[in-house]
């Protein structure tokens, strides 16, 4: 009986914790979507399209649409105001075709983005030292 109420419990959390990653996934890693790429193009036999230069291309034509959005408008002011909320979904989507290549990309090259992408912050910032604060 006690199984028994715990039964729909369960199956509405792991309901619930299914649609979250589904639909609000935010904090996402690099790692979790180089999986997913991968199994995409897994599922579609498409891997042998995947070698790096293909990618590289693919990447830059997905910055050209990116361009298209930013095109022949005045400066676009932080926050984009004035943009409609179709607008604003076209560029996450553009953002994401950007990004998404990217890592297929780094991954082809057998490249660790999160990796790579952290050491590289902490290489700009010896370069490019803050000045030091209240001196
Ligand atoms: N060989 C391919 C083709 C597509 N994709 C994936 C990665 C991108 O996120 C997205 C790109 O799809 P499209 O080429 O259809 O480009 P768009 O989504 O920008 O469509 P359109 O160019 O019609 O606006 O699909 C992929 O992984 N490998």
């Amino acid at each position: 009986m006690e199984e028994e109420k715990k039964l729909p419990m369960m199956s509405m959390e792991e309901k619930k914790k299914k649609e979250e990653e589904e639909t609000e996934v935010s904090d996402v890693s690099l790692k979790e979507l180089s999986k997913k790429l991968d199994d995409f193009a897994k599922e579609r036999d498409w891997e042998k399209y995947h070698a790096p230069r293909n990618l590289l291309l693919a990447m830059i034509a997905e910055v050209g649409e990116l361009s298209e959005l930013f095109m022949w408008k005045t400066e676009v002011p932080k926050g984009l105001p004035g943009w409609g909320e179709a607008e604003k979904e076209h560029l996450g989507e553009e953002l994401s075709d950007v990004l998404l290549y990217l890592i297929r990309l780094s991954d082809m090259c057998g490249v660790d983005l999160g990796d790579a992408a952290t050491k590289k912050i902490v290489k700009n910032a010896v370069k490019y030292p803050a000045p030091s604060k209240g001196a």
